[in-house]
């Protein structure tokens, strides 16, 4: 679903994974453009988590390759993923609970000297514009000198989001991030995340079909390991093969287009 204007930053190329002989991917291909956003969706089992894996390199593929920026990731260890800039939220360090929000997110700017160094006296100017710049982002501005462990579960969220993009990742990869979010907090957050393409590319992985109409952005359809459509919300949704693997009913049994409460 790229243009041939828009470089790929990920490319994913007729990869095959299996445990034990039950193969979770199969031939998958998929490309990302870069500063895009992308969402995945499918039923239990298609293999949307194993995806994520294995551009991680947590997951090796038994064929096939899957290329960032050009380069072969499959046989770099996940440390040097990560080290390229491809971040999966929950490989963020915590929220650090006995922290303020302010100082969570200047731990995060440091990373890489210490938790006390991290919180040397004197932030240097471009330090302390980047918090101010993450406050922004997060929305928790009115929350900074609070500590992170009294904050609301979607609050919490988006402090990681913001320590996650603390780290100046190309690639964030983002595994339901509305889990347990109130409607509100899942509006807000779409709101955030679409707010992080461009800067960064973006590839978001969630069940809840008012979230992912928010996020107004190009979907992928995974099924048996496959990719088995892409498109718009409203194309898909008009999809009744869609709407038979993705809700797991008939045809004929299919919501309307639109039913803003499907899940995956
Ligand atoms: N480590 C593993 N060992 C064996 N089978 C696995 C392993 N990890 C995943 N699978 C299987 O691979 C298939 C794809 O799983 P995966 O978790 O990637 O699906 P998913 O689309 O993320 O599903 P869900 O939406 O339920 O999280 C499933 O049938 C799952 O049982």
């Amino acid at each position: 679903m790229s243009s041939p204007t828009e470089p790929v930053l990920l490319d994913v190329q007729g990869v095959t994974v299996s445990f034990d002989g039950f193969k979770a991917l199969t031939d998958l291909s998929l490309q990302v453009p870069r500063g895009s956003l992308r969402v995945l969706i499918g039923p239990n089992g298609a293999g949307k988590s194993t995806l994520l894996d294995t551009i991680i390199g947590k997951v090796r593929p038994v064929s096939g390759d899957v290329r960032y920026e050009g380069q072969s990731l499959t046989r770099l260890p996940e440390y040097r993923i990560a080290n390229l800039g491809i971040c999966r939220k929950f490989q963020a360090p915590g929220v650090l609970d006995g922290l303020t929000v302010h100082e969570n997110l200047q731990v995060a700017t440091r990373r890489g000297k210490g938790v006390l160094g991290s919180l040397r006296p004197g932030m240097r100017a471009h330090e302390a514009q980047r918090v101010t710049d993450l406050l922004d982002l997060t929305g928790l501005n009115g929350k900074a000198h609070q500590l992170a462990s009294g904050l609301a579960h979607g609050e919490k969220q988006w402090l990681e989001l913001g320590m996650v993009v603390a780290t100046d990742p190309h690639l964030l990869l983002l595994d339901e991030p509305t889990a347990g979010m109130t409607a509100q907090e899942t509006a807000k957050t779409a709101e955030l995340i679409r707010t992080l393409a461009g800067r960064h590319t973006v590839l978001v992985i969630d069940h809840d079909m008012a979230f992912v109409e928010l996020l107004d952005a190009p979907i992928t359809v995974l099924h048996q390991g496959q990719v088995f459509r892409e498109g718009d919300l409203a194309t898909l949704r008009a999809d009744p093969d869609v709407m038979e693997i993705y809700l797991g009913r008939p045809k004929e049994d299919a919501p309307t287009p639109g039913d803003p409460h499907a899940q995956a």
